[in-house]
């Protein structure tokens, strides 16, 4: 049977990596029809909106969208026609990390995946190209080729493929449109190679074939958790060496320079920070945790879950740093967080550590003010709310208020917190945050994104992460 020549697409899925991946995928093959489907009908309404109030913020996503939008790139949660009209289907719906039963805390809740699954074999009335989309531990495509083909109606046969998805958010579009690799696995049968030539083929549209490679469907899955693990990992292990580099005097700067400039090792993600958040490192570690144990791997999960931990120390190392230097008590004083997404260019804040910083100054009944430039009031009061069980929301906003730009957000605070390495906060007049400060004025920057003997100059106190000098 020769490889089938994709005309539909349907994602199931709107979220950070369908909605961006699948309106890339329109954009670059204005020949094929692609549908995005969800079941939040909020989401899709966000998706369809006359103005572009996209539900991601994402740069450069709304011209993508405003150029497919109607012509060859459809937003709906009609599900089922969506799967019945298309050749292949994405399944990149969420897989957080399970919160109660076996492996909680630690594997991955499938049950997005698994439900998306049925809904597949229950509806599909011909052949199709399944195409695994969201991050999952090892074998999980097995498990979907059961539930299809148990599922599967005479004259219909379902192909697996694993595509995992490696773009970061804020660079999301940069990373599609020019990505280091496009990794696609699949069955070594023929059915399989045929399946994984059809999805090489929609890419071939803009990605060199060099750049796509082809693997076992077990490869794939694992590569995935392994990329992310290796990432995170670097920056644990920076992270680790800040510590040392504040307790000696050295520059955590100069040494992942120094370090970095070794071609082996390279200078990407090596900058250290107050710790790493956003929706996939920690989940994706875990997950290889809890994979390594499940196979009887001890030693192999303790080495994964230590970046981890290594992360929750950096966290709470800096929030420790913040109350020893404001004089060992915080209580009663006013703190601003500059920055609540979990990295720059994102609205999104899942994991991020803004929240566990706030968590902890609350706890020491400090007052915080915080500013972010694109994440939701409404989010942030949920995130705080979650990250805070022994307080209610009106307790919380007794404590905290949101402000309407950095310089308000300063005024009259005992201390600056960079949360999350906005290039505005580079560019802040530090001179008129100082005038307006109480004194002596603090910033505590965990993103190493201030000019600190500058800083001093104006007469503020500076501390930065992996920096050894007094202040
Ligand atoms: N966010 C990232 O940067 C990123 C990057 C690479 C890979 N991933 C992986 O991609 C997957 C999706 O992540 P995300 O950030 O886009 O998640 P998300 O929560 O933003 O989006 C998932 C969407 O799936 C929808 N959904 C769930 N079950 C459904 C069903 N049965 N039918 C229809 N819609 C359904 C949800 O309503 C939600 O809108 C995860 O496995 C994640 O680990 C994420
Ligand atoms: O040197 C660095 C680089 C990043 N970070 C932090 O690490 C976190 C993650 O950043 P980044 O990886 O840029 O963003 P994500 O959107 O989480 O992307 C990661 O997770 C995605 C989901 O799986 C993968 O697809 C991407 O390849 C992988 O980079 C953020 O809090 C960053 O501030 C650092 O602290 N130091």
């Amino acid at each position: 049977m020769a490889p089938v020549t994709v005309k539909k697409i349907c994602c199931i899925g709107a979220g950070y990596v369908g909605g961006p991946t699948c309106a890339v995928i329109a954009l670059k093959c204005p020949h094929i029809q692609v549908t995005i489907v969800d079941l939040n009908q909020a989401r899709i309404d966000a998706w369809n909106s006359p103005d572009f109030q996209l539900p991601i913020y994402e740069p450069g996503l709304e011209d993508v969208v405003r150029a497919c939008r109607g012509r060859n790139l459809f937003f709906s949660t009609n599900v089922d026609k969506a799967i019945q009209e298309s050749e292949l289907i994405f399944v990149s719906v969420n897989t957080p990390t399970k919160k109660s039963g076996v492996g909680a805390g630690f594997g991955a809740d499938l049950h997005y995946v698994e439900s998306a699954t049925r809904r597949i074999a229950a509806v599909a009335n011909s052949s199709k190209i399944v195409v695994e989309k969201s991050t999952v531990p090892c074998r999980t495509a097995e498990s979907m080729r059961t539930i299809l083909e148990a599922n599967c109606k005479p004259g219909c046969r379902f192909d697996i493929l694993s595509n995992p998805e490696f773009l970061a958010e804020g660079t999301a579009i940069a990373d599609l449109f020019s990505p280091d690799r496009v990794l696609i696995g699949s069955l070594q049968t023929q059915e399989g190679k045929d399946a994984c030539a059809a999805l090489a083929s929609v890419y071939a549209n803009w990605v060199p074939t060099a750049r796509i490679l082809t693997v076992g469907l077990w490869s794939s899955e694992l590569s995935k958790l392994a990329a992310n693990a290796m990432l995170a990992q670097r920056i644990s292990s920076i992270n680790a060496l800040s510590a040392i580099c504040e307790a000696t005097g050295a520059n955590i700067d100069e040494v992942a320079h120094a370090v970095g400039y070794d071609s082996r090792v390279g200078p990407k993600f090596l900058r250290a920070s107050v710790g790493f958040g956003g929706s996939c490192f920690q989940k994706d570690i875990l997950n290889l945790v809890y994979l390594s144990e499940s196979l009887h791997l001890p030693e192999v999960a303790a080495y994964w879950r230590q970046v981890v931990e290594m992360n929750e120390y950096q966290k709470r190392r800096f929030s420790k740093t913040v109350v020893d230097t404001l004089f060992n008590t915080i209580t009663g004083k006013h703190i601003a967080v500059l920055g609540f997404a979990f990295k720059a260019d994102t609205g999104d804040t899942r994991e991020s550590p803004a929240i566990t910083l706030i968590r902890d100054f609350l706890a020491e009944r400090a007052y915080v003010t915080v500013y972010d430039p694109k994440v939701e009031a409404e989010q942030i009061w949920q995130d705080l709310t979650e990250a805070c069980p022994d307080l209610t929301l009106e307790q919380i906003k007794k404590q905290v208020t949101l402000a309407p730009s950095a310089l308000e957000a300063c005024k009259q605070k005992e201390a600056v917190v960079i949360a999350t390495e906005w290039k505005e906060f580079r560019e802040i007049s530090w001179q008129t945050v100082y005038n307006d400060m109480t004194k002596p004025a603090f910033v505590f920057d965990g993103r190493l994104i201030v000019d600190a003997d500058k800083l001093r100059e104006i007469g503020f106190k500076v501390k930065v992460i992996g920096r050894g000098e007094r202040i």
